[in-house]
């Protein structure tokens, strides 16, 4: 997937100023920046699901005038910060509105519970009563429903277990190694690193570093914040001093 000058505004304020970044087929890149940086609202912008301007290719397909329905039609999904799952319909009916949305087959929201056997197993509980790495699962499990090429996750370990971290973390590395083009977007590289192989680092909206491999990555997202921090102290001390 590429995308060229991406800006997301809420109103007159802009969370994503003119980002552009690749996500290569087979490939777990990162975004990465800390709360507020605007990550969300890049993922929804190439999603589809708030107003942006710039372009989303994926392959030879350019995305960038079609609505969020019809980009998750052509391969691109999402698990969404707080993963906005039906919490008063079941497992088994989350998956079927997923499914009908997207114009697939029943046969989709049985592969949909078996990618996860405790999905199977809690198939007729509410989805608001699964502890939280079960609802985690249950929204990635949704987002693969279409067989995706691009997949973004948006803070997918925030708040869980690191067992469950892990399986999840799993589950990214093998469908990137199966040609998915994976997004993560986390305000640190601290419990999804193993999975991620090249990434971006987002500050106010902006890309200001973009690394291969996840030591550097790592290394220039503490650069960034690190200048941030000295911004804020200067400041501090103009306003003190
Ligand atoms: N629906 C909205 N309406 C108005 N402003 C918004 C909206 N969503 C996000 N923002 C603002 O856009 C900026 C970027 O927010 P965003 O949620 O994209 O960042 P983030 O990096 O994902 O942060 P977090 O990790 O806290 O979710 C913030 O200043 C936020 O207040």
């Amino acid at each position: 997937m590429v995308v060229e000058g991406l800006t997301v505004t809420y109103g007159a304020a802009s969370a994503v100023r003119d980002v552009s970044f690749t996500a290569p087929a087979g490939v777990v890149t990162a975004v990465v920046g800390p709360n507020g940086a605007g990550k969300s609202s890049l993922l929804l912008g190439v999603y589809g699901s708030v107003h942006a301007r710039g372009s989303v290719r994926v392959g030879d397909r350019d995305m960038s005038r079609l609505s969020a329905m019809s980009r998750a039609r052509q391969g691109i999904a999402i698990v969404p910060q707080g993963r906005q799952l039906f919490p008063k319909m079941s497992v088994r009916e989350n998956l079927q509105v997923a499914a009908e949305v997207q114009r697939l087959g029943r046969d989709r929201v049985e592969a949909a519970l078996d990618r996860f056997p405790i999905l199977r197993e809690r198939s007729g509980h509410m989805a608001g009563v699964l502890s939280g790495g079960e609802q985690q699962m249950l929204a990635v499990s949704r987002a693969l429903m279409g067989d995706p090429s691009v997949l973004l996750l948006d803070e997918m370990a925030t708040g869980l277990a690191p067992k469950i971290v892990a399986d999840l973390v799993r589950v990214v590395r093998e469908l990137a190694d199966q040609g998915v083009a994976v997004v993560l977007a986390d305000p640190s590289l601290n419990a999804t690193g193993a999975a991620v192989e090249r990434g971006y680092v987002l500050v106010r909206g902006e890309v200001v570093a973009q690394e291969d491999g996840v030591e550097r990555l790592d290394r220039a997202y503490q650069g960034a914040m690190g200048l941030i921090q000295k911004e804020l102290d200067e400041v501090d001390g103009e306003v003190t001093g």
